[in-house]
């Protein structure tokens, strides 16, 4: 985890009047299958950024680590149980509602089918994902993770 944590500030972020705000520690899960896709979801109706695509998870609880926040959540939300995730990236993001850390895990390992309890849709992706709009949060991370595709792909001979 080499990244240097910048602020991305949405929609004009948070009003500070110089105090800081709370950070609201997040854990996201960027699920891969087999073919090397990636799962994204809708945020559900009644949430800030309805409708906007993300990678699933949520809110930490107090005295959750992210990886114990993430089970929860993915169970939850989208009715899978993950094995072990330890955070890849993370990102501060200053949005008007709150000022929140993204603590994004890969996973590759999970048991139960997929079920979407919120009322989300789902879509299991390449890149460039087609899905739209992509919440302002998670835009970077698929930047990351093509960078990372390309670093990976053999060389042209
Ligand atoms: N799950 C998730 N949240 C993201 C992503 N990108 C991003 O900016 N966020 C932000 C949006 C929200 O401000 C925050 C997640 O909070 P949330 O409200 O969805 O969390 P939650 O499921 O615990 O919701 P709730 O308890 O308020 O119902 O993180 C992402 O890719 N996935």
């Amino acid at each position: 985890m080499s990244q240097t944590p910048l602020v991305l500030v949405v929609d004009g972020g948070g009003t500070t009047d110089g105090v800081q705000r709370p950070v609201t520690e997040v854990a996201v899960g960027i699920l891969v299958d087999a073919q090397g896709r990636y799962l994204l979801t809708s945020r559900p109706p009644g949430k800030v950024y309805a409708g906007y695509w993300e990678f699933p998870g949520g809110k930490l609880e107090t005295g959750e680590s992210v990886e114990q926040a993430l089970r929860r959540e993915l169970q939850e939300e989208i009715g899978v149980t993950i094995g072990s995730a330890v955070v890849w990236r993370h990102s501060l993001v200053d949005y008007p509602h709150a000022l929140v850390r993204l603590n994004f895990c890969k996973v590759y390992d999970w048991s139960g089918a997929l079920h979407m309890h919120e009322g989300q849709n789902h879509c299991w992706e390449r890149l460039p994902v087609s899905c739209e709009p992509v919440l302002p949060g998670t835009v970077p991370v698929l930047a990351w993770l093509a960078e990372e595709e390309a670093g990976a792909a053999p060389s042209p001979c």
